[in-house]
């Protein structure tokens, strides 16, 4: 059974002046992530990509559609349930120094969570969970305990970050772009580090606009174009075999690992073939098509 499942999940923004215009961040996106599967959500900045992420955290509010968490549709979740949920989903984001404060030690991050998750566990046992904690995410307690984050390496604070969310026994992460700003070897550290996870049974939502990084740890793609579910599937059929002229275009600048896609990118997927109206007229399609098993794709007219 899906743990997490997102059934035609709108997200609209008030922007402009006065908050006079809407705009639509994320239209209809369907899918889920199992336990033990990493899904890799994986397009170009602006896609909707974070406000995904926000929304199953909870951090933004959902305009249309259902977030299900295990059979309970998230938006509705207050007081207990909803700090019972967040023992189970937690997020780590982008730029770990932003989410310590500097006059603080890091550890903080660790100690604060027992108070409101568990106040019956004594200080000695939960100290006793912190080292397994961090020891699990392959950190020497000895090195980072006691320390400020100006003492610790972005990939270290990232790992405490995760070591955090495994004191809580989450069942899925949410991981938004947490390896973008690590250099090359801490990358693969940290890549093998959730690897471990999933195999220990954790799902994770494996948010990035790296094919590259999204290919080699993920099970499943899911590829958002502008707000857009355009292709999604088994992460060896959509990109061993692309349908969607975006998706196709995404993966032919695959060696620019680190560069962000832009509107020019996405004007030059509409001259590619559509792969359900091969020629045909597009009609915009906002259902996505089985083209084989687990691999659906969207209309290349698709906005
Ligand atoms: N709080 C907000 N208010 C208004 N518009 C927003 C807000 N947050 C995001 N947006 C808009 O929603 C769209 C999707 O943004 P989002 O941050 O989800 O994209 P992304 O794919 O994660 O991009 P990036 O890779 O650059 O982080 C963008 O057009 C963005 O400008």
């Amino acid at each position: 059974m899906s743990m997490l499942s997102l059934e035609r999940v709108t997200k609209k923004y008030r922007v402009g002046a006065f908050g006079g215009r809407e705009l639509t961040a994320v239209r209809d996106a369907t899918f889920t992530v199992k336990p033990g599967e990493v899904v890799s959500l994986i397009g170009e900045s602006g896609s909707g990509k974070t406000t995904i992420g926000r929304m199953v955290l909870r951090l933004a509010s959902v305009s249309g559609g259902n977030i299900m968490f295990d059979g309970t549709d998230v938006s509705r979740l207050k007081g207990r349930r909803l700090a019972g949920y967040y023992k189970r989903v937690q997020g780590v984001f982008q730029d770990p120094f932003s989410t310590y404060n500097p006059i603080f030690k890091a550890d903080r991050v660790l100690h604060t969570i027992r108070p409101t998750f568990f106040p019956d566990v004594n200080a000695a046992e939960w100290r006793k969970r912190i080292d397994t904690a961090l020891e699990s995410v392959r950190l020497d307690p000895r090195q980072v305990l006691d320390k400020y984050p100006h003492q610790l390496s972005g990939g270290q604070l990232q790992r405490m970050l995760i070591a955090r969310a495994l004191l809580l026994d989450i069942k899925l992460l949410v991981a938004d772009e947490i390896i973008s700003m690590l250099d090359a070897s801490t990358r693969i550290d940290v890549l093998n580090l959730l690897a471990d996870l999933k195999a220990r049974g954790l799902g994770i939502l494996f948010i990035t606009h790296d094919l590259s990084l999204g290919h080699y740890i993920s099970d499943r793609a899911v590829i958002l174009r502008s707000g857009t579910v355009v292709e999604m599937g088994s992460t060896d059929k959509v990109f061993g075999n692309p349908r969607h002229p975006y998706t196709r275009t995404l993966l032919s600048s695959v060696p620019q690992m680190h560069r962000k896609w832009t509107r020019a990118d996405i004007a030059r997927t509409i001259d590619g073939r559509c792969a359900i109206h091969d020629g045909g007229d597009c009609a915009s399609d906002s259902e996505l098509v089985a083209v084989d098993d687990d691999h659906l794709v969207g209309c290349a007219a698709q906005k």
